[in-house]
């Protein structure tokens, strides 16, 4: 694959496509693809989602050039306990999901446009009654409650599972969630509002969130995500992007820099892919990921490697927001 030239004046000397299947459909995705980049400090990755255009993926390729020129942050931890990521899936599925790994903590997806509040809280009951009285529960709706909506739903939702830890992203507005901090007692999330922003600090400001998502490779990289924590003054949850153990690791730098880290992160992402770059992937025991960069193996790159045509639009994709840099 062609390496364009302000990639290669920084030392990247190999790029890589790939594709994974993953376990279950997460959102709208059922494969997962993207780059590796092979530079001075080891691989790292590439792996915007197909619905953001060249602009937006320009910091996830910033994120992976620092990843793989320029040291990670010292850890001020060597392991970091992470969450169940636990898809919209009947209660029964899901409560078998919910303590893999080890995991004491379980962020739960609602509100898809494939469910209805009644199975949502059906679900919720089923991953508590898996979890035991001592577990946390989040839910993460993706933006798609009005406020009205996340004004009925959210108490049902937080009864339903014994108590919500936060409810990730109810709405898309910062005056929704806003006012939804105001009128409920549950603590919000902010994902998407720091994530797609064009400022990811204006949640911040607008009092808006009691914590912030962030996510390594939208927001631009480990370094931009340490100063935004601390411009921001919120804790922070890091949380994938459904990346493989590769990019994951960049996460757990992200989570193992942070000087706080009150909640577990969305990191346990691994296991919903079929399969995985790296011969030890980055599957929780006892509830925790261990801290360091994970290689991927030849043969693991060999075995994924993306057929033809989806290596050459990743060839464009790479080239579009190279220029963009
Ligand atoms: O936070 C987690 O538990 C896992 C990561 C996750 O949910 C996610 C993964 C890819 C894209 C969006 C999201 C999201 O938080 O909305
Ligand atoms: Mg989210």
């Amino acid at each position: 694959m062609h390496i364009p030239t302000p990639l290669r004046e920084r030392g990247i000397d190999r790029v890589h496509a790939w594709s994974i299947p993953m376990t279950t459909r997460f959102r709208r995705i059922t494969e997962r693809d993207g780059l590796l980049l092979h530079g001075p400090e080891g691989w790292a990755e590439f792996s915007p989602f197909w619905d953001y255009d060249a602009a937006e993926s320009t910091a996830w390729l910033r994120a992976a050039l620092e990843d793989a020129t320029t040291p990670r942050p010292a850890p001020r931890r060597e392991e970091v306990e992470v969450n169940a990521t636990i898809p919209v899936l009947p209660p029964v599925l899901a409560a078998r999901i919910a303590t893999v790994g080890g995991a004491r903590t379980a962020k739960v997806k609602v509100a898809d446009p494939g469910s209805d509040l009644a199975s949502d809280a059906q679900r919720l009951e089923a991953v508590r009654d898996a979890m035991g009285s001592d577990a946390r529960i989040r839910i993460d709706a993706n933006a798609v409650w009005t406020f009205e909506e996340a004004l009925e739903a959210l108490p049902v939702l937080d009864r339903a599972a014994g108590g919500l830890e936060y409810a990730e992203q109810p709405c898309a507005a910062l005056e929704d969630l806003a006012a939804l901090r105001r009128a409920l007692d549950i603590p919000i999330a902010a994902d998407e509002s720091v994530r797609r922003a064009e400022d990811p600090l204006r949640v911040a400001r607008a009092e808006a969130a009691d914590l912030l998502v962030m996510k390594v490779q939208p927001l631009g990289g480990v370094t931009r995500c340490l100063e935004l924590a601390e411009e921001a003054g919120l804790p922070v949850v890091v949380s994938s992007a459904l990346e493989s153990s590769i990019g994951l690791g960049a996460g757990l730098a992200l989570a193992a820099a942070l000087p706080e880290l009150p909640h577990a992160c969305g990191l346990a992402t691994a296991t919903l892919l079929t399969g995985d770059l790296a011969p030890q992937p980055l599957h929780a025991t006892g509830g925790t990921l261990p801290v360091g960069r994970t290689a991927p193996s030849e043969e693991l790159l060999a075995r994924h490697a993306a057929d033809d045509a989806l290596a050459a639009r990743w060839e464009e994709r790479l080239a579009a927001c190279a220029s963009l840099l």
